[in-house]
Protein backbone atom coordinates (compact mmCIF):
# COMPACT_ATOMS: atom_id res chain seq x y z
CA UNK A 1 0.00 0.00 0.00
CA UNK A 2 1.47 3.39 -1.00
CA UNK A 3 2.08 6.35 1.67
CA UNK A 4 -0.27 9.33 1.80
CA UNK A 5 1.49 11.03 4.14
CA UNK A 6 5.36 10.95 5.61
CA UNK A 7 6.33 13.26 8.65
CA UNK A 8 9.75 13.69 9.51
CA UNK A 9 11.18 15.53 12.66
CA UNK A 10 8.77 18.10 12.80
CA UNK A 11 9.15 20.91 15.07
CA UNK A 12 6.61 23.90 15.27
CA UNK A 13 6.85 26.65 17.59
CA UNK A 14 4.98 29.78 18.17
CA UNK A 15 5.73 33.24 19.92
CA UNK A 16 8.19 31.12 21.35
CA UNK A 17 6.26 28.42 22.75
CA UNK A 18 7.21 25.18 21.42
CA UNK A 19 3.76 23.02 20.38
CA UNK A 20 4.58 20.30 18.31
CA UNK A 21 8.41 18.65 18.86
CA UNK A 22 9.83 15.67 17.08
CA UNK A 23 6.84 14.32 15.51
CA UNK A 24 7.41 11.62 12.88
CA UNK A 25 4.31 9.98 11.42
CA UNK A 26 3.65 7.73 8.28
CA UNK A 27 0.08 6.97 7.03
CA UNK A 28 -1.15 4.34 4.16
CA UNK A 29 -3.36 5.36 1.83
CA UNK A 30 -7.43 4.68 1.99
CA UNK A 31 -7.95 4.68 5.63
CA UNK A 32 -9.67 6.50 8.22
CA UNK A 33 -7.31 7.82 10.97
CA UNK A 34 -8.40 9.17 14.18
CA UNK A 35 -6.47 12.13 15.94
CA UNK A 36 -6.91 12.21 19.17
CA UNK A 37 -5.52 14.39 21.93
CA UNK A 38 -6.41 16.32 25.03
CA UNK A 39 -7.53 20.27 24.67
CA UNK A 40 -4.59 22.05 23.45
CA UNK A 41 -2.32 18.77 22.68
CA UNK A 42 -2.22 20.50 19.11
CA UNK A 43 -4.54 17.98 16.76
CA UNK A 44 -5.71 21.48 14.67
CA UNK A 45 -2.10 22.92 14.85
CA UNK A 46 -0.59 19.83 13.19
CA UNK A 47 -3.33 19.53 10.86
CA UNK A 48 -2.47 22.91 9.56
CA UNK A 49 0.94 22.05 9.10
CA UNK A 50 -0.03 19.31 6.70
CA UNK A 51 -2.77 21.67 4.53
CA UNK A 52 0.23 24.11 4.68
CA UNK A 53 -1.86 26.68 6.30
CA UNK A 54 0.65 26.92 9.10
CA UNK A 55 4.55 27.22 8.35
CA UNK A 56 6.53 24.44 10.18
CA UNK A 57 9.82 25.54 12.23
CA UNK A 58 11.87 22.46 10.93
CA UNK A 59 11.11 19.01 9.71
CA UNK A 60 9.55 17.57 6.26
CA UNK A 61 6.24 16.65 5.52
CA UNK A 62 4.95 14.70 2.08
CA UNK A 63 1.91 13.95 0.86
CA UNK A 64 0.99 11.55 -2.00
CA UNK A 65 5.07 12.12 -2.72
CA UNK A 66 5.30 16.28 -2.85
CA UNK A 67 6.36 18.22 -0.38
CA UNK A 68 6.13 22.04 -1.91
CA UNK A 69 3.55 23.91 -0.16
CA UNK A 70 1.66 24.65 -3.14
CA UNK A 71 1.65 20.73 -4.56
CA UNK A 72 0.65 19.86 -1.38
CA UNK A 73 -2.38 22.49 -1.15
CA UNK A 74 -3.52 20.53 -4.44
CA UNK A 75 -3.28 17.29 -2.52
CA UNK A 76 -5.11 17.97 0.82
CA UNK A 77 -9.17 19.40 1.80
CA UNK A 78 -9.46 20.77 5.59
CA UNK A 79 -12.23 21.96 7.39
CA UNK A 80 -11.84 25.54 8.19
CA UNK A 81 -14.52 27.78 10.40
CA UNK A 82 -16.33 29.27 7.49
CA UNK A 83 -15.61 32.45 9.84
CA UNK A 84 -11.72 32.14 9.54
CA UNK A 85 -12.40 31.31 5.79
CA UNK A 86 -11.84 34.99 4.66
CA UNK A 87 -8.13 35.04 5.32
CA UNK A 88 -7.28 31.57 4.36
CA UNK A 89 -8.55 31.81 1.30
CA UNK A 90 -7.07 35.39 0.80
CA UNK A 91 -10.07 37.11 1.01
CA UNK A 92 -12.70 38.05 -1.55
CA UNK A 93 -15.24 36.00 -1.08
CA UNK A 94 -17.31 37.62 1.97
CA UNK A 95 -18.54 40.45 -0.04
CA UNK A 96 -20.66 37.59 -2.35
CA UNK A 97 -20.69 35.06 0.73
CA UNK A 98 -24.57 36.04 1.69
CA UNK A 99 -25.81 32.54 0.83
CA UNK A 100 -24.31 29.23 0.62
CA UNK A 101 -24.42 29.20 -3.60
CA UNK A 102 -22.04 31.75 -3.11
CA UNK A 103 -19.34 29.66 -1.43
CA UNK A 104 -20.25 26.98 -3.17
CA UNK A 105 -19.31 29.29 -5.94
CA UNK A 106 -16.22 30.68 -4.54
CA UNK A 107 -15.10 26.92 -4.32
CA UNK A 108 -16.03 25.70 -7.89
CA UNK A 109 -13.68 29.26 -8.37
CA UNK A 110 -10.63 28.86 -6.43
CA UNK A 111 -10.54 24.71 -6.47
CA UNK A 112 -10.56 22.73 -9.77
CA UNK A 113 -11.01 19.59 -8.03
CA UNK A 114 -14.49 20.56 -6.75
CA UNK A 115 -17.23 18.52 -7.81
CA UNK A 116 -20.45 20.17 -7.94
CA UNK A 117 -21.84 17.08 -8.09
CA UNK A 118 -20.69 15.18 -5.20
CA UNK A 119 -21.39 18.54 -3.28
CA UNK A 120 -25.24 18.33 -4.52
CA UNK A 121 -25.48 14.61 -3.39
CA UNK A 122 -23.83 15.46 0.17
CA UNK A 123 -26.09 18.85 0.56
CA UNK A 124 -29.20 16.44 0.05
CA UNK A 125 -28.81 13.76 2.45
CA UNK A 126 -27.48 16.24 4.70
CA UNK A 127 -29.90 18.79 4.08
CA UNK A 128 -28.30 21.57 2.99
CA UNK A 129 -30.33 24.77 1.73
CA UNK A 130 -27.63 26.38 -1.17
CA UNK A 131 -30.58 28.98 -0.71
CA UNK A 132 -29.75 29.73 2.96
CA UNK A 133 -28.00 32.96 3.91
CA UNK A 134 -24.29 31.84 5.72
CA UNK A 135 -24.86 34.57 8.99
CA UNK A 136 -28.06 32.38 9.67
CA UNK A 137 -26.73 29.04 9.96
CA UNK A 138 -26.63 27.09 13.08
CA UNK A 139 -23.63 25.36 14.41
CA UNK A 140 -24.67 22.09 13.19
CA UNK A 141 -25.61 23.67 9.65
CA UNK A 142 -22.04 25.75 9.18
CA UNK A 143 -20.62 21.91 10.46
CA UNK A 144 -22.30 20.16 7.66
CA UNK A 145 -21.68 22.86 5.04
CA UNK A 146 -18.04 22.64 6.20
CA UNK A 147 -18.31 18.58 5.82
CA UNK A 148 -19.90 18.81 2.39
CA UNK A 149 -17.53 21.57 0.77
CA UNK A 150 -14.16 19.63 2.20
CA UNK A 151 -15.29 16.25 0.92
CA UNK A 152 -16.75 17.34 -2.41
CA UNK A 153 -12.97 18.16 -3.47
CA UNK A 154 -11.17 15.38 -4.96
CA UNK A 155 -7.97 15.29 -3.30
CA UNK A 156 -5.68 11.96 -1.86
CA UNK A 157 -6.14 13.62 1.88
CA UNK A 158 -8.60 14.94 3.38
CA UNK A 159 -8.55 16.69 6.83
CA UNK A 160 -11.50 17.15 9.60
CA UNK A 161 -11.04 19.22 12.31
CA UNK A 162 -13.44 18.40 14.76
CA UNK A 163 -16.60 18.30 12.76
CA UNK A 164 -18.64 17.21 15.30
CA UNK A 165 -18.23 20.35 17.59
CA UNK A 166 -21.32 21.74 18.43
CA UNK A 167 -23.83 19.60 16.33
CA UNK A 168 -26.80 17.76 18.06
CA UNK A 169 -26.61 13.41 17.64
CA UNK A 170 -28.83 13.52 14.92
CA UNK A 171 -26.61 15.82 12.93
CA UNK A 172 -23.35 13.43 14.24
CA UNK A 173 -24.84 10.50 13.13
CA UNK A 174 -25.70 11.96 9.51
CA UNK A 175 -22.27 13.31 9.37
CA UNK A 176 -20.77 10.11 9.94
CA UNK A 177 -22.45 8.56 8.14
CA UNK A 178 -21.87 11.08 4.99
CA UNK A 179 -18.17 10.49 5.80
CA UNK A 180 -18.63 6.46 5.09
CA UNK A 181 -20.59 7.42 2.26
CA UNK A 182 -18.41 9.96 0.55
CA UNK A 183 -15.25 8.28 1.03
CA UNK A 184 -13.62 6.98 -2.14
CA UNK A 185 -11.23 3.84 -1.18
CA UNK A 186 -8.15 5.78 -2.71
CA UNK A 187 -8.42 8.79 -0.09
CA UNK A 188 -7.48 8.88 3.11
CA UNK A 189 -8.98 10.60 5.87
CA UNK A 190 -7.99 12.03 9.40
CA UNK A 191 -10.18 12.99 11.37
CA UNK A 192 -10.03 14.73 15.02
CA UNK A 193 -12.49 14.50 17.54
CA UNK A 194 -13.37 14.53 21.41
CA UNK A 195 -16.58 12.48 20.65
CA UNK A 196 -14.18 9.44 20.32
CA UNK A 197 -16.55 6.79 20.94
CA UNK A 198 -19.20 8.00 18.08
CA UNK A 199 -16.30 7.88 15.45
CA UNK A 200 -14.64 4.68 16.71
CA UNK A 201 -16.71 2.84 14.44
CA UNK A 202 -15.55 4.63 11.42
CA UNK A 203 -11.61 4.26 12.25
CA UNK A 204 -8.82 2.04 10.84
CA UNK A 205 -6.04 3.79 13.09
CA UNK A 206 -5.83 5.98 15.69
CA UNK A 207 -2.43 8.47 16.19
CA UNK A 208 -2.47 10.04 19.64
CA UNK A 209 -0.89 13.39 20.16
CA UNK A 210 0.54 13.78 23.68
CA UNK A 211 3.40 15.81 25.43
CA UNK A 212 3.87 17.59 22.23
CA UNK A 213 4.63 14.58 20.01
CA UNK A 214 3.27 11.39 18.78
CA UNK A 215 2.58 8.99 21.38
CA UNK A 216 0.84 6.36 19.66
CA UNK A 217 0.09 4.80 16.58
CA UNK A 218 -1.57 2.17 16.42
CA UNK A 219 -4.41 0.17 14.13
CA UNK A 220 -8.23 -0.18 16.31
CA UNK A 221 -7.65 -4.05 15.26
CA UNK A 222 -4.85 -4.10 17.58
CA UNK A 223 -6.36 -2.14 20.06
CA UNK A 224 -9.68 -4.79 20.19
CA UNK A 225 -7.46 -7.76 20.03
CA UNK A 226 -3.75 -7.05 21.95
CA UNK A 227 -5.36 -4.77 24.68
CA UNK A 228 -9.24 -6.11 24.47
CA UNK A 229 -9.95 -2.36 24.64
CA UNK A 230 -12.28 0.13 22.45
CA UNK A 231 -11.04 3.09 21.28
CA UNK A 232 -11.61 5.43 23.76
CA UNK A 233 -11.07 3.50 27.10
CA UNK A 234 -7.63 2.69 25.74
CA UNK A 235 -6.85 6.68 24.66
CA UNK A 236 -8.17 7.43 28.25
CA UNK A 237 -5.33 4.34 29.43
CA UNK A 238 -2.74 6.38 27.40
CA UNK A 239 -3.47 9.70 29.05
CA UNK A 240 -3.49 7.86 32.72
CA UNK A 241 -0.37 6.46 31.44
CA UNK A 242 -1.38 3.36 32.94
CA UNK A 243 -1.34 1.18 29.72
CA UNK A 244 1.44 -1.73 29.61
CA UNK A 245 2.29 -4.05 27.06
CA UNK A 246 0.63 -7.75 27.78
N1 LIG B 1 -1.43 31.78 18.02
C1 LIG B 1 -0.95 31.04 19.02
N2 LIG B 1 0.05 31.49 19.82
C2 LIG B 1 0.53 30.75 20.83
N3 LIG B 1 0.08 29.52 21.13
C3 LIG B 1 -0.90 29.01 20.36
C4 LIG B 1 -1.47 29.73 19.27
N4 LIG B 1 -2.42 28.95 18.69
C5 LIG B 1 -2.45 27.80 19.41
N5 LIG B 1 -1.54 27.85 20.41
C6 LIG B 1 -1.28 26.80 21.40
O1 LIG B 1 -0.94 25.63 20.70
C7 LIG B 1 -1.34 24.49 21.44
C8 LIG B 1 -2.06 23.54 20.52
O2 LIG B 1 -3.32 24.11 20.13
P1 LIG B 1 -4.30 23.35 19.15
O3 LIG B 1 -5.44 24.27 18.89
O4 LIG B 1 -3.54 22.84 18.01
O5 LIG B 1 -4.76 22.13 20.06
P2 LIG B 1 -5.93 21.08 19.83
O6 LIG B 1 -5.36 19.75 20.17
O7 LIG B 1 -6.53 21.25 18.49
O8 LIG B 1 -6.95 21.52 20.96
P3 LIG B 1 -8.57 21.41 21.06
O9 LIG B 1 -8.88 19.96 21.25
O10 LIG B 1 -8.88 22.20 22.28
O11 LIG B 1 -9.14 22.00 19.82
C9 LIG B 1 -2.16 25.01 22.62
O12 LIG B 1 -1.37 24.99 23.77
C10 LIG B 1 -2.50 26.42 22.21
O13 LIG B 1 -2.61 27.24 23.35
Amino acid sequence: MSKVLEINNLRYKKNNKLILNNINLDLETGKIIGLLGANGAGKTTLMRLIAGVNSRTSGKITVSGVDSKAAIKSCVSMTYSLKSFKSLAGGGWSKRSDRVKDVIKFYLEVYPDFSLEKYQQMAKFLTIDNNQKIEALSTGGQEKLMIALTLARQVSLYLLDEPLNGVDIMTRKKIIKSIIQWKSDDSTIIISSHYVTEIASLLDDVVIIKDQTVNQVISVEEIQTKYRLGVEDYYEKIYEGGLKDE
